[in-house]
């Protein structure tokens, strides 16, 4: 069996085109959406993504700041900083790039974040709203990889998906996106005995343990589809995903590469969210005009 190849990278140039039509209709009304992106520290991975969030929002017309802050900034400062930004009228948007330095507390710096300017969708209010299935920002790796399923025509509803990894970030919200579409959901982890009989039981297999090459064959019933999240560092210091690519390929029907899979479906979502935070601004201003 051959399987498709889901290009994640296409997909993502696709939804980012739609999203530059909004940012010049937000334009037209006088808003130019704003993004602040938070950087603790010199983490050369995080360096990389940061600049990878600020060049796409340049390229679609938003405005990116980057608010780089040394590695032994107190826990306070960066509280501070967050709350300036979110009083900011040309800021819709903030994140706070992670992981962070050992000494802060990240959960009370997400937490800081206004809500409404949560475009990374990781605020307890975010989550909260998430689990209801309300009107909120989604987890932009999770969120991308429904839209990843939704534009490759694979149908969630009635399919068992099994996640490996019970990350914040990723493997909870992303059971949670799939339980909404009718999946049946089963998480497993790391610690999860004989986890191939789980794994087998899959129709959507998504990768999210954190461990280079760590899915292979022996993990798949033949014919799933294979979602790959992982991005890792091989022995040859290569970049490769959870997913022994070369070994699942047959027997998957469609399989996402890294790179060129989930990873620019990540920066797309946060676009999307971005955009989204300030059209919502627009609406809230027109209406307190209005009143
Ligand atoms: N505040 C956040 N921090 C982190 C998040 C996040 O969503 N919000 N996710 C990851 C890192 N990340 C974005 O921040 C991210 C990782 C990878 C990619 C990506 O496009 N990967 C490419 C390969 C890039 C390379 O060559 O290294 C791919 O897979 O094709 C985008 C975003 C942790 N922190």
């Amino acid at each position: 069996m051959s399987s498709a190849i889901i290009n994640g990278k296409e997909i993502g140039q696709e939804i980012r085109k739609s999203v530059e039509k909004r940012v010049e209709k937000l334009k037209e009304q006088g808003i130019i959406p704003g993004l602040a992106v938070v950087l603790v520290g010199e983490n050369p991975a995080s360096k990389t993504y940061v600049a990878n969030k600020q060049k796409s929002c340049e390229a679609i017309g938003m405005f990116s700041e980057l608010i780089k802050l040394p590695e032994d900034v107190t826990q306070e400062a960066l509280l501070d900083q967050i709350r300036g930004l979110n009083e900011r009228e040309d800021i819709h948007g903030i994140l706070v790039q992670l992981p962070l330095p050992k000494h802060i507390d990240e959960e009370a710096v997400i937490a800081t974040i206004s809500p409404e300017k949560d475009v990374d969708g990781f605020s307890p209010v975010s989550v909260g709203k998430m689990m209801l299935g309300q009107d909120t920002y989604l987890p932009c790796t999770p969120f991308g990889v429904m839209k990843l399923l939704e534009h490759s025509g694979i149908e969630v509803a009635g399919k068992h998906a099994v996640i490996v990894g019970r990350s914040h970030i990723v493997g909870k919200p992303m059971g949670q996106l799939l339980l909404q579409k009718d999946a049946t959901v089963t998480y497993t982890h790391s610690k999860t005995p004989d986890l191939p009989s789980f794994t087998k039981q899959a129709d959507i297999l998504i990768a999210a343990v954190g461990r280079a090459n760590f899915i292979t064959k022996e993990h798949i019933k033949p014919g799933a589809v294979v979602i790959d999240v992982g991005i890792n560092r091989d022995e040859n210091n290569k970049l490769c995903g959870d997913v022994d690519f070369a070994d699942v390929a047959d027997a998957a029907s469609h399989i996402t590469p890294v790179p060129g899979g989930v990873g620019p479906m990540t920066i797309t979502m946060l676009l999307e969210n971005t955009v989204q935070a300030a059209e919502k601004k627009l609406e809230q201003d027109k209406a307190e005009k209005n009143m």
